[in-house]
């Protein structure tokens, strides 16, 4: 695991420490990839996106060509120079006119390569970051439930998203500068070790300096975009998050302090830039001094070299052009590591979404399939702790018989919802087991698995499409007529008649176009249309009309029917009504029966079981 990164915490939090080196030293959940090298990043990235590597042989070749196509041009120069125009017998026309030929060829052919490759390099590079994307999406939804609940949602929209840019942007510019200016410097260095080698170690020499520092800028620059690429998640984070809880921020009025996150953020990202791109703008000005030097050095040494005759005028002139296809490579390299510093931190962060192993293991077809009819469940010495925390369950050992209708009540935290995720395989207990129909709940393949338990949480989430779409994620195959019977039969028929557009009324974003009473009458709708064997509901507390909450009562009355049912009842009406209630006090099951007899048990000393003080105090409650 990481050391580093976008997590859940604000790294606004601690004024008397720098956010940037905070930022820096934060640890996550997801992996950040941090630790693997710039080599190896390049490598897995080539394993994540083959497609970057394909027909990359012909594509190395055109910048081969477009590279040599520009070496010609200088050559051309100095030969029409000493051999054409200083020719011992005069000007050589001829001559001259082959050389401005073969330079005209150069360049069409140099251009020609280089648009050739480009397009190649654009084309795979394009295809094979869609692929890291769709992955990355992918496995974005393998992720641990517990690791989505905490990893900040901006953050890792940023590493689907900005950072695989990053690395688009590298791929598609960068690598093509830098193919081009290795092969570019080398094949200068080459031709003008031809012509003088004097000035040729005088070029090397002024570039020294700046071939030495490039390894320390390249481990400086890559730690800093490390920090600037978390800080883009963070800042994604500070804002998304206002959008999205935009009727909280409103009703409490807290746009002031919502507004000084974000502007936080916002610095936070602006310094941790400032700071990277000061190191790249160092390391320029570096390749701009040694860019004067050389050319300043070449001209004098040249010069001085042509008075004794030992170089032409020619090669002093192509030694001039040289050094330009030398030194512009070298001093827009520090940029092109710059762009490479950032993509790698970012290829290593969306490595880093892969590598994050997924937390629940489908058997896939070999897996064990879940016959139809009620069903019967078993909770088998089953405990539980969420990650980093002491066990929230502890214990439970519990028989569901098939077509029981079971309600579990229990105080806030006592560990109801676990319960429920655990029963529907949303997570796997740290030690235990949970039996359907006799069989593993690990050992079901997963299409099963959702086909035959299905969970409705208090507040189903409603994509932004029609209520017919929405209702259909419970049956993708599900006709309209199949909806429509579903809700007569759920008792809902007229209340769909009743909405503007029926089952086509666009329910919004978050389905906030309908009421918290309708939304629940959805998710119903939805569930009694997947036709599970097992149904775990999470009651709705909100307050809705006595007419719709009878409604979904009736709904919900025959949507269990049939089936087993586990309900989290909230009210302890439903309780009533259950044929056994389990009740949990901080993680275990301290009673279970029917409400009747549950609320005639005593403790010790004559005092209310855990159950009769909870129906007393919601008894009490629905007095007031
Ligand atoms: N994602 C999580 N990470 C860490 N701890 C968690 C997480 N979810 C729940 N817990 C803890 O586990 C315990 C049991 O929580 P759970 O949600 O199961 O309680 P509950 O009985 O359903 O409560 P409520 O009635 O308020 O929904 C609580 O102490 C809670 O703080």
């Amino acid at each position: 695991m990481s050391t580093s990164t976008d997590s859940g915490t604000d790294p606004t939090a601690d004024p008397t420490t720098d956010p940037v080196e905070q930022l820096a030293a934060e640890g996550t959940s997801v992996e950040s990839g941090d630790e693997i090298g710039a080599w190896a990043t390049m490598r897995q990235g080539l394993v994540h996106s083959p497609e970057l590597a394909e027909g990359f042989g012909l594509t190395l070749f055109l910048a081969l060509v477009g590279t040599g196509g520009r070496v010609v041009v200088p050559v051309a120069v100095q030969q029409t120079l000493d051999r054409g125009i200083n020719a011992p017998g005069g000007i050589d026309y001829g001559f001259v006119g082959q050389m401005a030929l073969l330079a005209g060829l150069a360049i069409v052919l140099t251009g020609a390569s280089s648009y050739l490759m480009t397009a190649r390099l654009f084309t795979s590079a394009e295809r094979g970051l869609a692929t890291l994307r769709t992955k990355a999406f992918r496995h974005v939804h393998d992720l641990p439930l517990l690791t989505q609940n905490t990893e900040r949602r901006g953050a890792l929209v940023s590493r689907v998203t900005s950072d695989v840019d990053q690395v688009s942007q590298f791929v598609v510019f960068g690598l093509v500068f830098g193919i081009i200016s290795v092969g570019q410097v080398l094949l200068a260095t080459v031709v003008m070790l031809v012509y003088s080698w004097e000035l040729t170690l005088l070029v090397w020499v002024c570039f020294a300096p700046l071939f030495i520092s490039l390894r320390y800028f390249q481990r400086r620059l890559s730690l800093a975009y490390g920090v600037v690429r978390r800080s883009v998640g963070s800042m994604l984070s500070a804002i998304s998050e206002p959008v999205v809880g935009a009727v909280t921020v409103r009703t409490y009025a807290i746009e002031e302090r919502t507004q000084q996150r974000i502007d936080e953020a916002i610095r936070v990202n602006q310094a941790a830039s400032t700071r990277a791109q000061g190191l790249t703008a160092f390391s320029f000005s570096l390749g701009g001094v040694s860019a004067g030097l050389a050319n300043a050095g070449v001209l004098i040494l040249g010069i001085w070299l042509g008075l004794d005759g030992g170089i032409t005028s020619g090669q002093v002139l192509a030694f001039a052009f040289l050094v330009t296809l030398f030194v512009g490579p070298v001093q827009m390299g520090t940029q092109v590591l710059t762009d490479a510093q950032n993509a790698i931190a970012g290829w290593r962060r969306v490595i880093g979404i892969l590598d994050t192993p997924a937390d629940l293991d489908d058997p896939g077809p070999s897996g064990s399939s879940l016959s139809r009819g009620a069903m019967d469940v078993t909770f088998e010495d089953v405990s539980f702790g969420y990650p980093g925390g002491t066990l929230v369950l502890r214990e439970v050992d519990q028989h569901l018989a098939s077509g029981s209708r079971i309600a579990v009540v229990g105080e806030t935290g006592s560990g109801k919802t676990t319960f429920a995720k655990l029963l529907t395989r949303l997570m796997d207990p740290t030690s235990g087991r949970v039996l359907l129909d006799g069989v593993d709940v690990r050992e079901v393949e997963f299409a099963s698995l959702r086909r035959r338990v299905v969970l409705v949480p208090q507040e189903g989430f409603l994509f932004d499409s029609s209520l017919l779409d929405n209702v259909r994620y419970g049956d993708l195959d599900a006709t309209r007529a199949q909806v429509v019977a579903a809700a007569t039969e759920l008792g809902l028929g007229d209340w769909l008649e009743g909405l503007p557009h029926g089952l086509d009324t666009r329910v919004g974003q978050r389905g906030e176009s309908l009421s918290a009473g309708e939304r629940q009458l959805v998710a119903l709708l939805r569930a009694h249309l997947a036709d599970p064997d097992l149904l775990v509901l999470d009651e709705a507390t909100s307050a809705v009309d006595p007419a719709l909450e009878m409604r979904i009562g009736r709904a919900l009355e025959r949507l269990m029917s049939g089936r087993t049912s586990v309900t989290i009842a909230h009210r302890l009406s439903t309780a009533e009504q259950a044929d056994e209630v389990i009740v949990f006090d901080r993680g275990r099951v301290v009673q279970r029966g029917h409400h009747a007899a549950l609320v005639q048990e005593r403790l010790e000393g004559d005092e209310p079981s855990v159950y009769a003080r909870l129906h007393a105090s919601w008894v009490a409650q629905q007095a007031l």
